[in-house]
């Protein structure tokens, strides 16, 4: 059930009006900067209960997407113990060179953490980079799905998304 205070807080905090250009290349009169509720660590507790509530039985792993998921994966696995893996939107090109910071993942249950889902495509080209890679994703946990249909824009890579918070939570907040 939705957290009705929580979603009054983040869409107060993050809600911007302008006109912004999306990482799908859309535009939208509407933005949610997460990281103004990162930022503020009573929200970001907040939020990481909630995902807590939500992490599928038997995870491994939590997978907090570069850059806004990590904050996020960070708290979530201070307050499950279960040890993140910090994914990266590209392998780093030296030193480890890896596109995934962290423990091994192959072979693992990792479930993936993110702040915000629109197309999906961000998730979804972890989920390619990653699976092949070795780990099993199966759910991927954001604070906020501000896709048109919530819960569905990964249905093609057969990925469930879990959401705290969807557009339709914070427009109700919006009044
Ligand atoms: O579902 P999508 O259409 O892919 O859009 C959502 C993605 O866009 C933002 O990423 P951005 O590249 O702005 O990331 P960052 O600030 O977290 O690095 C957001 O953090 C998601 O990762
Ligand atoms: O689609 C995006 O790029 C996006 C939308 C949004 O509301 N917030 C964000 O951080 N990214």
């Amino acid at each position: 059930m939705t957290d009705a205070s929580l979603a009054a807080d983040i869409n107060a905090t993050c809600r911007l009006h302008g006109t912004f250009t999306l990482r799908s290349g859309k535009v939208s009169d509407t933005y949610f900067d997460k990281y103004l509720f990162e930022a503020q660590p009573e929200l970001l507790e907040r939020v990481a209960s909630r995902m807590v509530e939500l992490l599928p039985e038997g995870t491994e792993l939590l997978g907090g997407l570069e850059m806004g998921g990590i904050p996020i994966a960070t708290m979530v696995s201070a307050k499950t113990g279960i040890p993140a893996i910090f994914i990266r939107k590209k392998a780093k090109e030296y030193g480890t060179a890896k596109l995934a910071e962290g423990p091994d993942f192959n072979g693992k249950r990792v479930t993936l953490i993110e702040d915000v889902i629109t197309s999906g495509g961000a998730v979804r080209d972890a989920v390619n980079e990653l699976r092949p890679a070795g780990a099993i994703v199966e759910t991927v946990i954001c604070a906020i799905d501000r896709s048109p249909e919530p819960g569905e824009s990964l249905r093609d890579v057969d990925l469930e998304i879990r959401s705290v918070l969807t557009r339709a939570d914070l427009d109700a907040a919006e009044g």
